[in-house]
């Protein structure tokens, strides 16, 4: 919530984003660096024995500026402790845990000025298994409330703000990319039949897509998305139900040791995952 604040001050600001370009349609902006820098020097400051991995390559200043977490601990804290810890967690000790963070989801959209794919992820994997994450969606407007927070934990439950629905929703509506699209994910979009194609940004806000049933499924075959994207919107999703595989339907792992790119794309649903993953199988390869 506090790095979604740091994102909407730099927007607000109205100053200069300092884009830097790391690569093919892969922007990093100064919200992208200063949500990083938040996250990660709090976190380590406060649970040194944490593997952390973020997206941007920067150095991580110990600065005085870095928040006490006991401070970012607001009233949040009671639904969070409220929460049920499957009984297979309960014995995780900090060093157990590989934390995935993507400071700015859906940068590209960002620099344009479409707010409502960027993200903030924070993603929690054991044994190369993602268990549990947060969505943050600093520009989300619902009435008068601005900002979200989803969160969930695997085989305990999704919480915060989210509409979750069993209502099926008719059709068959896919997610897709806006910003990468290649002919490969032209193909992948197509091999699913898809009823009506929403393009938006981000690899969060897509998930969040499909948790609320507001499409059926999100795939992305490409090569550009990586464990950063996935981690919490993966966990996020399968404590709600659904699942998150990269496109042929094979399981996304999220050791520290491993390459950052899930180089077999993303494809999460609700429902009839094995059908997509299927069809996909047969029309592309990667
Ligand atoms: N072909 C590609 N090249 C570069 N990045 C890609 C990509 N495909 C996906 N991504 C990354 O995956 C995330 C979601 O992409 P999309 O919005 O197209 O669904 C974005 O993360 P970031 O915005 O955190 O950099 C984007 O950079
Ligand atoms: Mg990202």
């Amino acid at each position: 919530k506090r790095a979604g604040q740091l994102i909407k001050d730099v927007q607000m600001s109205g100053k200069s984003l300092d884009i830097v370009d790391k690569g093919h349609n892969d922007p990093q902006t100064r919200a992208d660096r200063a949500s990083q820098q938040l996250i990660i020097s709090a976190l380590a400051q406060h649970f040194p024995q944490l593997t952390i991995r973020g997206e941007e390559n920067i150095t991580i200043e110990n600065s005085s500026d870095t928040p006490d977490i006991n401070e970012l601990v607001d009233t949040n804290l009671q639904e969070v402790l409220q929460a049920t810890c499957p009984t297979e967690f309960r014995e995780l000790q900090e060093k157990d845990l590989v934390v995935w963070v993507d400071p700015l989801d859906g940068t590209r959209e960002f620099t344009e000025g479409r707010l409502e794919g960027v993200t903030v992820l924070i993603g929690f994997a054991t044994q190369g298994n993602a268990i549990g994450g947060i969505i943050h969606q600093p520009f989300y407007a619902d009435g008068n409330e601005h900002g979200r927070s989803v969160w969930g934990i695997v085989n305990s439950g999704v919480y915060g703000k989210c509409i979750l629905s069993s209502k099926p929703l008719p059709g068959r509506i896919l997610a897709g990319s806006l910003s990468h699209r290649s002919k490969t994910v032209v193909d992948a979009v197509n091999a699913c039949e898809p009823s009506e194609v929403l393009q938006a940004g981000g690899c969060g806000y897509k998930v969040l897509l499909v948790l609320e049933r507001r499409a059926h499924v999100y795939v992305h075959a490409s090569r550009g998305c990586s464990l950063w994207d996935t981690c919490a919107p993966e966990a996020v999703l399968k404590a709600g139900g659904g699942m998150l595989t990269d496109v042929f339907g094979n399981k996304i792992s999220y050791l520290s040791t491993n390459e950052t790119s899930v180089n077999t794309g993303v494809l999460a649903t609700m429902e009839n995952h094995d059908w997509y993953a299927q069809r996909i199988r047969e029309t592309i390869t990667l």
